[in-house]
């Protein structure tokens, strides 16, 4: 039986730090060339299903703003209305961040940085003052305000993050899902596995499994309840899907 709504989330396409496989987080790194062609197959392929929005929502790195804003292009619908908030950023990795991910792995052990990665309630090293990233992402003007100071993070777990995502998602969300608003979301690897864990009710082994392709959008519809009918269908094919959830998970191995 079909849900009663459908909203559509995406990770951002390939950034030039995923490129080099290094921890990004709040780093607002760019696009690559792959991420931006990733961005444009995915508005042609939401074009080619038919797919049209009233709102899309997104965070404050331009990794998601440039993947939302190409996929709008392909729609021709470079006027909808969208919302930026630093509660769709990607979990902030920390004292991690800007380090390579395989050399990480080959110092500190590959298990160790997947617990950091995709573990539900280990937070990564925290952000100390003298982290070369500090003052660019302190300062940011963008986070003027909000984060509150006590509440600008050093370093996010998965828990951490959902805890500061789900607020938007229950308060700003749901409330245009109830209204009929048709949705998409453009943000990251790690906001959406916490909205992907809290509707589907994940474990937290379960939710250690997740990789997310970067994008390829994914659909779910949701009863009247926002209780999924269908979970994460995926538009491509099963195959590319595959390999490219992989080539995630692949990131943390040591060379
Ligand atoms: O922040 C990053 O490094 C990536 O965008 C997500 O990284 P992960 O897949 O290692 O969590």
């Amino acid at each position: 039986m079909p849900g009663k709504y459908k909203i559509v989330m995406i990770r951002h396409g390939e950034s030039e730090w995923n490129q080099k496989n290094l921890f990004c987080g709040w780093y607002d790194a760019n696009l690559s060339e792959k991420g931006l062609q990733e961005a444009e197959a995915a508005g042609k392929a939401l074009k080619a299903e038919g797919y049209e929005f009233d709102v899309a929502h997104t965070s404050v790195l331009k990794r998601a703003q440039i993947t939302l804003n190409t996929v709008l292009a392909q729609l021709g619908k470079t006027d909808l209305p969208v919302e930026k908030t630093w509660r769709l950023n990607e979990r902030h990795y920390g004292g991690l961040t800007g380090l390579n991910k395989a050399e990480t792995a080959a110092k500190y052990g590959e298990a160790q940085v997947q617990i950091w990665r995709r573990s539900f309630d280990v937070p990564p090293p925290p952000m100390e003052k003298d982290h070369p990233y500090y003052d660019t992402i302190m300062n940011d003007p963008r986070y003027a305000g909000d984060p509150k100071p006590e509440e600008f993070p050093m370093f996010e777990s998965l828990k951490l993050t959902i805890e500061r995502t789900l607020p938007y998602w229950n308060n700003v969300i749901v409330p245009q899902i109830k209204a009929g608003k048709r949705i998409l979301i453009a943000a990251h690897g790690n906001s959406l596995r916490g909205i992907v864990k809290h509707l589907d009710g994940l474990s937290e082994a379960a939710i250690m499994e997740l990789n997310l392709p970067t994008g390829i959008p994914f659909v779910y519809e949701l009863d009247e309840d926002l209780k999924p009918v269908d979970s994460m269908v995926f538009l491509g094919d099963e195959e590319t899907v595959k390999k490219a959830m992989e080539a995630v998970a692949n990131q943390g191995k040591a060379k």
